[in-house]
């Protein structure tokens, strides 16, 4: 008897077995994309913050329990908070001030739904007044130090509030290991490290808008990804802040870098979140509902564990309407 290869194996004229019917095709394709794959971004606005952000997701304090409770109603599991730093100073001393912005928001987070997974961002830029992601020393260089000490401060005062994974953001090697120092010394071994790899792009442009996180000074390619090199560079990192303490990943933006995407998911096993940042809205509206699912499937096929999105709420909605 022949025992035949895929390749002799006869099939039907124009027509795949494998596919056509519905139940086998269940067999071997799970959904593309589901709610439980996406998380979304929470930018927690002054109180006096004119109605209408052009975000979603982009809400005062007092409006953070009601567009939780939504999200956590569509099935959609994670949220990443940015709170609006108030008393900007030199020292950033409202970043660690008690009862703040993102310590309200955390709690306030929680207490409407406990269940939702909140990684919350920690960074100087925010906070300082001359909006870089990290401390000045006197001559005006970095203050490397200090800036690991605000932000093992910053990410004990989340956890400390409630917060499951932080975030740093500043791009800065050794601020991870000292993030993941600090959490372990106040006995939060159990709060996960995501730092962020973020390239140089256009496409922060509405959020640091927004947040009023654009340094003075120009810009921070300095500090972020060359887009010309992010293919090697990233992984570099990635490796580096693994070692350091980094137990899950962010890369962003995404829809210009979904080669690194692939890249990273081939070199690592940790969990990766893919952050569709916010400029990359505009042109997601402009693909349409289904045009927006498509892309985030995409994401999650090129290796991303979780898709961090202005258009989570607008995606949940679709999957959850009923289709053939
Ligand atoms: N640390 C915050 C950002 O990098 C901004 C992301 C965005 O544009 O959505
Ligand atoms: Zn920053």
């Amino acid at each position: 008897m022949t025992i035949l290869t895929e390749r002799e194996a006869p099939t039907p004229d124009g027509i795949n077995p494998a596919r056509v019917r519905r139940a086998v095709r269940a067999l071997c394709t799970g959904p593309a994309l589901i709610a439980a794959d996406l998380s979304a971004p929470l930018l927690v606005l002054p109180d006096d913050a004119p109605e209408g952000s052009p975000l979603p997701g982009a809400v005062t304090l007092a409006a953070v329990s009601a567009t939780v409770a939504g999200w956590a109603e569509l099935g959609i599991k994670g949220v990443k908070v940015f709170a609006y730093g108030h008393d900007r100073d030199g020292r950033a001393t409202g970043a660690t001030a008690p009862g703040n912005r993102m310590v309200r928001t955390i709690a306030a987070v929680k207490a409407t739904a406990a269940d939702t997974a909140v990684t919350t961002e920690v960074c100087g830029c925010s906070w300082t007044d001359h909006s870089e992601c990290f401390l000045r020393t006197g001559d005006g260089g970095i203050d490397l130090d200090a800036t690991y000490r605000l932000m093992g401060a910053m990410a004990v005062q989340h956890a400390d509030a409630g917060t499951d994974v932080v975030s740093p953001t500043a791009m800065l090697d050794g601020s991870i290991r000292a993030v993941r120092a600090a959490l372990d010394e106040a006995g939060h071994r159990d709060v996960g490290v995501n730092p962020n790899l973020a390239l140089h792009t256009g496409l922060y442009g509405p959020f640091k808008a927004l947040m009023a996180t654009d340094p003075r000074a120009g810009h921070r390619r300095g500090f972020q990804l060359e887009p010309g090199r992010a293919d090697r560079d990233t992984i570099v990192r990635a490796r580096r802040w693994i070692t350091e303490g980094a137990d899950s990943l962010t890369l962003q933006p995404v829809m210009t870098a979904v080669d690194v995407l692939v890249r990273l998911r081939d070199d690592q096993r940790v969990p990766i979140v893919a952050y569709s940042t916010s400029g990359e809205w505009a042109a997601l509206q402009a693909l349409g509902t289904a045009g927006m699912v498509e892309y985030l499937a995409m994401l999650k096929r090129s290796g991303a564990d979780q898709i961090l999105t202005f258009a989570a709420e607008t995606a949940a909605r679709h999957l959850e309407a009923p289709r053939a």
